[in-house]
């Protein structure tokens, strides 16, 4: 269900908060129908105040929320939760305890005439046909989870919303879970819009994240786009790993740095000889033998597959790579390394060129980023 662009959700200048203080300020998006979106930030930034605003449960002070067209949210009027179409799925999965798992997910649907054939079809859709009988307490977390998904979409809603709903669960079992509800969501169509502060559960279930900081939107892109593509150096610095290095744009899409001469794929409008933070992120580092560009080996952590190796400069500054960890280098080795940044990530820099010191993030995260032609 959509208007008719397509989009089934859209926030349009969304400001809201409590008791007079503002939590989200001018917040614009808008969700594909059939996409799953995601906000994404640090602890406090205002993603569950949006989530809550979303569904129905707090006011708003500016701007509109629409749903499939029709607009569910404005300042002076609000559409009650229960008539919004509106599914969600919490943290602490919120079954009836006294209900049987038929019974909590046939919940919504007590009047349909056809709840019986509906709630088996969930319960196959999220694995769990043989349980229906159980009581909540009978089951595992993960179970408990996707009862509370199945009971969300038995009403058919017009837009499902899930504030942190794997971060009960740990491990391996958070990280299966998280993939199965993008194939049932993406298998029935359904558009939803995530709340988590963990970059990998939203890059791994999302097709459009939004990052917030501070009750404002950062950036609203593909998870591919926000690691390659960051628009603001708090983007750069919260999504992925990276250190960034100072440099001078030399031409619109190249800088000098101490790794050298730096192409890239995307033009910079700041003047040429402009001082620049230039991100690198591991993958952009590689292994190369024969380079006359040596890092020593600080430090290495082994995650299974690959290794991230920590590496120092002759200058001082600090990078990272990854390796397959099939190919081991010591700690204390000098590696020879080159550039493969494709995507080469610049933001405005203060002060001088020559500074190649390497710059503390925080010390980045509140410039401006540089223009860009896109
Ligand atoms: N009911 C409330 N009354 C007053 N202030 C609130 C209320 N709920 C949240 N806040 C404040 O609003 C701000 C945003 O809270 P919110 O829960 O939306 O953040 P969040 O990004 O979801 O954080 P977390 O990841 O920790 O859940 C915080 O400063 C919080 O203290």
């Amino acid at each position: 269900m959509s208007d008719s662009n397509g989009i089934v959700l859209e926030l349009n200048q969304l400001s809201c908060g409590y008791q007079g203080h503002p939590v989200v300020s001018q917040l614009n998006i808008h969700l594909r129908a059939g996409d799953i979106g995601c906000l994404l930030g640090p602890s406090g930034c205002g993603k569950t105040t949006t989530l809550r605003a979303i569904a129905g449960f707090e006011p708003i002070t500016g701007g509109e929320i629409r749903l499939a067209g029709q607009r569910i949210s404005s300042a002076d009027k609000r559409l009650p939760p229960e008539q919004r179409q509106i599914g969600m799925v919490f943290q602490d999965y919120a079954l009836f305890p006294h209900l049987t798992v038929q019974d909590n997910v046939g919940f919504g649907i007590n009047r349909h005439p056809e709840r019986k054939r509906i709630v088996a079809e969930l319960l196959d859709l999220v694995k769990l046909g043989h349980l229906g009988k159980r009581y909540p307490h009978e089951l595992s977390g993960g179970q408990q989870q996707r009862v509370a998904l199945a009971r969300a979409l038995a009403p058919d809603p017009k837009l499902l919303l899930l504030d942190e709903p794997f971060s009960n669960l740990d491990g391996e079992l958070r990280r299966r879970l998280s993939a199965e509800v993008r194939e049932i969501l993406k298998a029935r169509k359904i558009s939803a819009m995530l709340v988590t502060h963990d970059q990998s559960e939203a890059f791994a279930v999302c097709d459009h994240v939004g990052v917030l900081k501070e009750g404002r939107l950062q950036q609203w892109d593909t998870p591919y786009n926000l690691y390659h593509e960051p628009a603001t150096p708090f983007v750069a610095s919260f999504i992925g790993q990276g250190y960034f290095i100072r440099g001078q744009l030399l031409t619109p899409d190249t800088v000098q740095t101490e790794l050298g001469v730096i192409r890239g794929n995307r033009a910079y409008q700041l003047p040429a000889g402009s001082a620049v933070d230039v991100l690198l992120r591991p993958d952009d580092i590689v292994a190369q033998d024969n380079s006359s560009l040596r890092a020593r080996i600080i430090g290495k952590t082994f995650l299974g597959a690959t290794t991230l190796y920590r590496l120092q400069l002759p200058t001082g500054s600090v990078l990272e790579t990854i390796l397959p960890s099939h190919d081991d280098h010591p700690v204390g080795e000098q590696l020879g390394i080159r550039t493969a940044a494709d995507h080469l990530v610049v933001f405005s820099a203060q002060g001088s060129v020559n500074v190649h010191a390497q710059l503390p993030l925080e010390q980045v995260l509140d410039t401006e980023p540089a223009a860009q032609d896109e």
